[in-house]
């Protein structure tokens, strides 16, 4: 689904590559945290990804496809196969919850009978049935993501990029954007998230890709945000770089299997599904209500 072959990127003037012969593959309807320290390319990991910057040397496939051999006005056509979520959820500020979500259907000439069905649809899937008239400003920060993440979600991507969703909400929040994202990914998305977010990632056991000044350093199966600090007897054996192939879904650490129905989404004959996670009515712990405008 995503191979990274030798992939190393470096930007004009850098004092060293972003990324350094990164080699990794994920798998259909893994999740994989990304995790090391501010500057270890992360962030530049999915940016290779979503085709806003190609390497310098080596390649990367998503999808089947060579991202080097898509042409630049091609690019829009490829990313409607991949969902982005931010840290600062860049909602439009002077759209509601609403037009926010429809606004991404809108751009790909959906319908507007198409828009108009799932639309309201993904806002119950996100738990924000009842919030699509308010703008951004009139949400927490919790509220504000699960908008950003409808978004990302409401054209069915087969992909889910995530950098730091969780880096501007307190931890109760934190963990219901983390169910969400959960459960999206229990439904066949693959997600790769970004994140700092210690606790998430060690109550999940998920795979995690560890990068240190541009290189992968771990790459584990059912890993730990930073093994050193897990007790010897909770430490999971740790594999050694790309032992992870085998797939992992979120699905295999939840005991309880997600439905499309239960997701929201539609079901073969027609039918939705009912309400995730009610929104984080006490979530204000946004550091920035409102995000940036893209
Ligand atoms: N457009 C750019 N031009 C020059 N250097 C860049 C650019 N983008 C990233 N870098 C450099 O590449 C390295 C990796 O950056 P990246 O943003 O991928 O790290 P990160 O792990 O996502 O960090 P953070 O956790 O702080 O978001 C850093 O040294 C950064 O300064």
């Amino acid at each position: 689904m995503i191979r990274f072959d030798s992939v190393s990127k470096a930007f004009p003037g850098g004092q060293r590559a972003a990324v350094t012969d990164l080699t990794f593959e994920v798998e259909r309807g893994e999740f994989v945290f990304l995790v090391g320290p501010s500057g270890s390319g992360k962030s530049t990991v999915l940016r290779l990804v979503l085709r806003e910057d190609v390497p310098s040397s080596g390649d990367v496939h998503v999808l089947g496809q060579d991202l080097r051999a898509i042409p630049g006005s091609k690019v829009p056509h490829y990313r409607r196969n991949l969902g982005m979520v931010f840290q600062d959820f860049r909602l439009l500020p002077q759209k509601t919850v609403r037009e926010n979500v429809a606004y991404a259907l809108q751009v790909l000439g959906r319908s507007r009978g198409l828009i108009a069905e799932a639309v309201p649809d993904v806002l119950k899937t996100v738990g924000l049935a009842g919030m699509q008239d308010r703008f951004p400003h009139e949400l927490s920060g919790g509220e504000q993501q699960r908008v950003a993440i409808a978004r990302a979600v409401v054209n069915r991507p087969a992909i889910l990029l995530a950098d730091e969703p969780t880096g501007n909400l307190d931890p109760d929040t934190s963990r219901g954007i983390m169910k969400l994202l959960s459960r999206i990914n229990a439904n066949g998305t693959t997600v790769v998230m970004a994140t700092h977010d210690q606790s998430i990632v060690d109550e999940h056991r998920l795979r995690v890709i560890e990068l240190a000044e541009g290189a992968i350093v771990r790459d584990e199966r059912s890993g730990v945000y930073q093994p050193e600090l897990v007790e010897p007897a909770q430490a999971p054996v740790q594999g050694a770089v790309r032992e992870s192939s085998r797939r992992r879904t979120i699905a295999d650490s939840m005991a309880d299997r997600i439905t499309a129905r239960d997701l929201g989404l539609r079901t073969p004959d027609g039918d939705a599904g009912t309400d995730a996670d009610a929104p984080d009515s006490t979530a204000r712990g946004a550091k920035g209500e409102t995000g940036t405008t893209r």
